[in-house]
């Protein structure tokens, strides 16, 4: 669909990635129609954003997503909320865009049904960039075997409430594929000595940071770190928007950014 043309839900309108994506959809041409967060019940979600009133005043529950006219709903919020808006959109036919990471068994349950019933894409990270970064980490394990130790570092900002990120996740999982190996979440104690299978994923927190990710590939005399450093929420926001530019109106499935980005 054009830009134009896009009517969107934001779910999580008032955290940080929320307040973004309904600043960069205004911006870039689409309807918000429908804004959902746990707070501010009832303030204009575009004053919320910076942008000016737009007409949307922020809504509780995650159901107004049904009757809101929405083509997508684009989500950055929690398992529990993605849980809901998965059921709602799945019963009212409406795209559904997932950044929210930290997912438990419910939420994963919840978006594998609503699969079979309306469009899906969740993506633990919206970034172009962080996509070819996995590229990368697998083609560089793939080439340097299994005598390179992979190891993975993940710093955010000290309100992140899940960890390891899910880009994390999703980075160990692609070293993972390409060479097998068993995931470690941090050291402590006596571990004895690293396991050549080890793939060690760790999580550090602290001020504003957005998002940097660095997988190191550890041999005998070298090594490599491969770095992807976020420096602003938007592309984030703009990767998402994409997504919901392209699902809107799609038939059922599950849908991938790779897919986007190759045929948009
Ligand atoms: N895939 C990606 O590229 C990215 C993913 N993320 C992920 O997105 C998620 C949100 O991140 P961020 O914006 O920083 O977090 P925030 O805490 O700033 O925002 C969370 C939003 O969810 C809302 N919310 C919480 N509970 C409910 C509920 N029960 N019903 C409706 N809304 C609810 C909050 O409302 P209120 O503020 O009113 O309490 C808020 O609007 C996280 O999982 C994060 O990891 C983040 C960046 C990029
Ligand atoms: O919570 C965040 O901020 C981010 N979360 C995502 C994740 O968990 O991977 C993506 C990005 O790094 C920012």
């Amino acid at each position: 669909m054009s830009a134009s043309q896009v009517r969107v839900a934001v779910l999580g309108a008032t955290g940080r990635m929320g307040r973004a994506v309904t600043r960069l959809a205004h911006e870039g041409g689409m309807k918000v129609v429908c804004a959902i967060g746990a707070s501010d019940e009832g303030r204009d979600a575009g004053e919320l954003a910076g942008v000016g009133t737009l007409g949307v005043p922020v809504v509780k529950h995650v159901s107004a997503i049904a009757h809101s006219g929405a083509d997508v709903v684009v989500d950055f919020s929690t398992p529990a909320a993605l849980a809901e808006a998965s059921v709602v959109c799945a019963k009212s036919k409406i795209a559904l865009v997932s950044g929210t990471t930290g997912l438990n068994e419910n939420a994963l349950a919840a978006l594998a049904d609503a699969h079979n019933l309306c469009a899906v894409l969740w993506e633990p990270n919206m970034s172009v960039g962080v996509h070819v970064l996995s590229m990368l980490v697998k083609r560089a394990v793939s080439a340097l075997g299994p005598s390179f130790d992979i190891e993975l570092v993940e710093t955010h900002h000290r309100a992140k409430v899940d960890a390891p990120s899910g880009t994390a996740i999703r980075l160990a999982e692609v070293a993972r594929e390409a060479r097998g190996g068993e995931f470690v979440y941090g050291r402590e104690g006596r571990p004895g000595p690293r396991r050549s299978e080890e793939i060690g994923v760790h999580a550090v927190r602290g001020g504003d940071v957005i998002g940097d990710h660095t997988v190191f590939l550890f041999g005998e005399g070298e090594r490599i770190e491969l770095t992807h450093r976020a420096s602003s929420r938007d592309l984030f926001a703009h990767g998402a928007l994409r997504a919901a530019r392209w699902l809107a109106g799609r038939p059922a499935g599950r849908y991938t950014l790779a897919e986007v980005i190759s045929s948009s």
